[in-house]
């Protein structure tokens, strides 16, 4: 018997990443190739905006996709988010040259409040939320502080870009397929200072630190490249990073929801104060997932390299939270 569809909704469904996401996740990619799926699309209530959002609805429908079983253009979160399962929330403003991520809090921190109160009035109570907006952590805790009838756990925030971007530059420098690659590790923010640490990861079963064994790499080249990838694709792009975004938010969520056969990736996920980081901190760490679950990797030994770059990381999210404090009250 087939099974009964679920709910997805995606905001900034007209946006670049929506155009990558949508498609892929009528196909099957999402929630698995025998999960049928319904998606309620939300944009702004902009007549443009609108039109747009209903051009890319006519091209998923001409795509005949059998997942799809049906779709709803939206411009309330309210309605939007009506019985979802599955919330990407995308919709935000991109940054552009010279711009940090925070420097988008002001602009975006808002849409996070009221959809968060949407999500709270009207999801189900087990919707896995996912924000992709920048910046996405502290989004992500907004939407979390907006919503207290949904258990904090169900909201994370995207750094599943940052592990894959730190996954191919080890596989070029080892010269490696990526997929032997486990046990990496980006944490905190999503943001130039996150740390990307190979220190736990293996290569065909190999220490990665020990083939490598370059502590300037690492601190020069590794960790600067990957932080600051983001900004590299939009100085060559003109644009943000849009299809890849699309791909690290397909991983993220089909791994929360289809497990991820005890690998480690790494999401940025609610704190409940482990490796020192203060309860309710959306920060990345190492999980497992497994029957709709994800388990944090506890135990890892911090080394004092490593503690100076998590509390950089995280004293920046602790800044932005006070930032956005007077949006909670
Ligand atoms: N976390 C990550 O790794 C990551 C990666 C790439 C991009 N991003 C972020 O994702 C966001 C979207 O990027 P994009 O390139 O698709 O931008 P875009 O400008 O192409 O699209 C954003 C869309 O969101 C819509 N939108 C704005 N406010 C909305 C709201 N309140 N409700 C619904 N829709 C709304 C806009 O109308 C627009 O169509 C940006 O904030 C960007 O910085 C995050
Ligand atoms: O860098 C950006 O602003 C977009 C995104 O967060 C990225 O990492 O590519």
């Amino acid at each position: 018997m087939p099974k009964a569809p679920m709910r997805v909704a995606v905001t900034g469904a007209a946006g670049q990443i929506g155009y990558s996401l949508l498609f892929r996740i009528a196909n099957g990619d999402l929630l698995g190739k025998d999960q049928p799926v319904i998606l309620q699309l939300l944009e702004i209530p902009d007549e443009k905006a609108q039109k747009a959002l209903g051009g890319v609805m006519m091209e998923l429908e001409d795509c005949a996709f059998p997942l799809l079983a049906g779709m709803t253009a939206h411009s309330d979160p309210m309605t939007a988010f009506k019985d979802i399962d599955v919330a990407l929330l995308v919709g935000a403003r991109p940054r552009g040259p010279g711009m940090e991520r925070k420097d988008l809090l002001s602009a975006n921190a808002q849409i996070f409040t009221a959809q968060g109160k949407a999500l709270n009035a009207v999801a189900k109570r087990t919707v896995k939320v996912l924000v992709v907006g920048n910046p996405a952590n502290t989004n992500a805790y907004i939407a979390m502080k907006s919503a207290p009838d949904i258990p904090a756990k169900n909201f994370t925030a995207m750094l599943r870009l940052d592990h894959n971007r730190a996954l191919s530059q080890l596989a070029n420098k080892l010269n490696k397929p990526v997929a032997e690659i486990e046990k990496l590790i980006v944490w905190g923010n999503h943001s130039p200072t996150m740390y990307p640490d190979y220190r736990f990861a293996t290569i065909n079963g190999q220490s990665v630190k020990e083939l490598i064994n370059d502590a300037d790499w690492n601190k020069d080249t590794f960790i600067p490249t990957v932080g600051k990838r983001g900004a590299a694709i939009i100085d060559a792009r003109g644009l943000s990073s849009a299809a890849s975004a699309a791909n690290a938010a397909i991983d993220h969520m089909h791994d929360w929801v289809l497990g991820t056969n005890g690998k480690w990736v790494t999401m940025g996920i609610p704190s409940k104060g482990e490796y020192g980081i203060p309860a309710e901190v959306i920060y990345g760490f190492p999980v497992i997932c497994e029957n709709g679950e994800y388990k944090m990797v506890e135990g890892l030994e911090i080394d004092a390299f490593s503690r100076e770059r998590m509390d950089h990381t995280l004293n920046e999210l602790l800044e932005e939270q006070a930032g956005v404090k007077h949006l909670l009250s």
